[in-house]
């Protein structure tokens, strides 16, 4: 698994009055395959999530994956991390279901004989082979979610952050893509508030108020959050 190093990072959205720090003096070395992120609303969890692939650089200290640091390298960073966001469509960027996930692929300059045999193969992988025409803004919401893993996937990337991807979810299509990622072989980093999701995760961080405040295994963790969410008017 890529080794993923965060160094007293800090994270200021905003400048002057309107500055607003919302992680603090975080330092945290992850290579464990499963590695849960929870947490209250606001808590800094997403910040830390998008940190991870360079889409929010850090306004101090440092995060690196595999030795590539996020400022400097982040086209690099990028190749490794994928991301997958809480609202499929902010994802899906192409008209048709095949198109979308052919995207990354073509990109990155992949051949089109190539790009055709990933894309099948993927569909296939995730129950959307029937759907490689059709428009992907008529899928279901847990399509849809289907449908940007697997976008995210082809690329084949070694770590797969997820922030909240089961919240739009009925329980059906929540159970269908958890079962999903518990599937895969890659590092997977999962911000969720389905703690259940998280039972067989080898390593969870709870962050609160924009600070790391229990690095545990899912039990201890899922206490110390549900111990916070007690103590907390
Ligand atoms: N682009 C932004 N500009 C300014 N402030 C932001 C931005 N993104 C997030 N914030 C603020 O940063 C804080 C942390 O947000 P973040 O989304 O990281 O929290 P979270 O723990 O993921 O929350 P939730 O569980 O509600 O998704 C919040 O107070 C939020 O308002």
């Amino acid at each position: 698994m890529p080794l993923i190093e965060v160094e007293g990072v800090g994270h200021v959205y905003g400048a002057g009055a309107a500055a607003r720090t919302v992680l603090a003096d975080v330092t945290v070395t992850l290579s464990e395959q499963r590695v849960g992120v929870i947490g209250a609303n606001g808590s800094g969890k997403s910040t830390f999530a998008r940190l991870l692939n360079g889409l929010v650089l850090p306004t101090s200290g440092r995060v690196r994956v595999d030795g590539l640091d996020t400022r400097s390298q982040g086209r690099g960073v990028r190749r490794l991390v994928g991301f997958c966001f809480t609202d499929p469509d902010a994802q899906i960027v192409m008209p048709t279901v095949a198109e979308d996930v052919a995207f990354g692929l073509r990109r990155r300059g992949v051949p089109k004989d190539e790009v055709a045999a990933r894309v099948a193969s993927v569909l296939a992988a995730y129950g959307l082979d029937g759907h490689a025409d059709h428009p992907a803004h008529l899928l279901s919401g847990g399509q849809k979610q289907l449908l940007a893993l697997a976008s995210v996937m082809v690329t084949e990337p070694a770590v797969l952050v997820m922030d909240e991807p089961t919240t739009l979810l009925d329980l059906r299509n929540a159970a269908r893509i958890a079962e999903v990622v518990a599937g895969l072989p890659e590092q997977v980093l999962l911000v969720t508030h389905h703690l259940d999701l998280l039972d067989d995760f080898d390593r969870v961080l709870v962050f609160d108020e924009g600070r790391l405040v229990c690095d545990d295994a899912p039990g201890a963790a899922v206490a110390h959050y549900r111990s916070l969410m007690a103590a907390t008017p």
